[in-house]
């Protein structure tokens, strides 16, 4: 599988900043305490979610942190999709992406933290094991 390692908006002459971040793959380790197993809140079809606290700037801000799995369904497609579409969106009944990280093979989407999502998982889980 081959990947991008730049937005692909970057090369295009007419690209003007998102409040979108690229963060470096060291910030997101530092973020997540390196991926560790008990801040994992879910898992969906790009891989593990993380809970961890990110730096913007002056302000920490709490996160849910998406890690691509090798092997997962979705790739860098997806992934520059999700980038693409989300910083142009903004709505109070859309979850807010803070940034991502694009390193190697390495692709991370960092979102502001719903905590309404996970109980949303518990709930919905909870009902299918009725
Ligand atoms: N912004 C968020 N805030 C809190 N929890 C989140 C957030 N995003 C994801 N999660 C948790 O991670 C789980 C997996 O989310 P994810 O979006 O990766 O999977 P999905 O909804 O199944 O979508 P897909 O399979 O299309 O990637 C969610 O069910 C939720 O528990």
């Amino acid at each position: 599988m081959s990947f991008r390692t730049s937005h692909p908006a970057e090369s295009s002459s007419s690209y003007s900043p998102q409040p979108c971040r690229q963060f470096t793959f060291s910030e997101i380790q530092l973020a997540t305490q390196n991926f560790d197993e008990s801040l994992v809140i879910g898992r969906g079809g790009f891989g593990k979610v993380y809970r961890g606290t990110i730096t913007y700037g002056e302000t920490d801000l709490d996160a849910a942190i998406k890690r691509l799995e090798s092997g997962s369904t979705q790739g860098a497609v997806e992934f520059w999709a999700e980038i693409e579409m989300l910083s142009n969106l903004r709505h109070c009944h859309l979850v807010s992406l803070i940034g991502y990280c694009s390193d190697g093979q390495e692709m991370v989407l960092v979102y502001e933290h719903m905590p309404n999502m996970e109980l949303l998982q518990i709930v919905c889980t909870s009902v299918e094991l009725l």
